[in-house]
């Protein structure tokens, strides 16, 4: 396997806290990968080092065959890897378009992927056609206050794959999203991010984005990585049950598959 993304012997701690532990991976190019960990559990800490927000206590992060450890993000957003938040990180009061548009410009002026500077005519037929690939096109003229939540989660993961990161951190793409429009969203999603050839690593809660999404879950409890396996295998893991998917929304389905519980039980409420 060409690892795009090796992380080895990778420890953080804050003080007394051991949020990072002997995390040892290698992502491969293409590879979907879900990140799943009750709160505290180390996920975020992992993310902010991949992408620059911390520097680890020790261990090292190599990145298509490079030593990032320790840059700064917005040299490690340079080289390639990008990440988009929980809440959305849109600018409020202006249009979708010249959302993207300021996205754009910003890539631009950073020297990101983009290699020349657009012209404004190409720099807009640019935003307009990642509107189109994200299913956003329709609201190109509505001011992003006024969006439904899940279309202001989708331009602001369009806005993150201006720079044509090779990877891709994404943060609960589906949090605050309702039921019925989270696989809409994450089909849309998961399409055009396959689509550009992008490696994409994401935390997730919900377990059923989880079985839906990824080829591959990392497991997080107290900074450690306690399962890396293929979600058929690490959602019926006895471990990753007991220390991650308890307390999750589906965790008495996921228990009673994996046969830990009996069948209804009653409700993880
Ligand atoms: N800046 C910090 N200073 C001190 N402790 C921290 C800091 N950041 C994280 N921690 C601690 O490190 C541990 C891991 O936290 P982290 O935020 O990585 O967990 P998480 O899995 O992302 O949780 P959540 O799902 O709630 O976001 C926790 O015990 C947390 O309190």
């Amino acid at each position: 396997m060409t690892a795009i993304l090796e992380a080895s012997g990778l420890n953080k701690t804050f003080g007394a806290v051991t949020a990072a532990k002997d995390i040892n991976i290698a992502v491969a190019r293409d590879e979907i990968v879900g990140i799943i960990g009750a709160n505290g559990a180390g996920k975020t800490t992992f993310v902010n080092m991949v992408t620059g927000w911390l520097t680890p206590t020790s261990g090292a992060i190599r990145f298509d065959g490079r030593d990032i450890t320790g840059l700064a993000p917005r040299r490690i957003t340079r080289l390639g890897i990008c990440r988009s938040f929980q809440v959305a990180q849109v600018f409020m009061t202006a249009t979708v378009f010249d959302n993207l548009m300021i996205a754009l410009g910003i890539a631009d002026s950073h020297g990101l992927a983009v290699l020349k500077p657009l012209r404004l005519a190409e720099r807009e037929a640019r935003a307009d056609a990642i509107l189109r690939r994200y299913r956003i096109h329709e609201y190109r003229d509505q001011v992003a206050s006024t969006l439904p939540q899940g279309i202001r989660k989708l331009l602001d993961i369009a806005m993150a794959m201006v720079a044509e990161p090779k990877i891709l951190l994404l943060d609960e793409p589906t949090s605050g999203i309702s039921v019925e429009e989270k696989f809409g969203l994450m089909d849309i999603v998961m399409s055009a991010l396959k689509e550009d050839g992008v490696t994409v690593l994401f935390v997730e809660h919900d377990m059923e984005i989880v079985e839906r999404y990824v080829g591959r879950v990392l497991a997080f409890y107290q900074g450690e990585i306690i399962c890396d396996a293929p979600p058929a295998q690490a959602l019926i893991d006895p471990k990753v049950i007991e220390f991650v998917i308890g307390d999750e929304p589906q965790g008495q389905a996921m228990r009673e598959r994996a046969g830990l519980a009996p069948a209804g039980e009653g409700s993880d409420a």
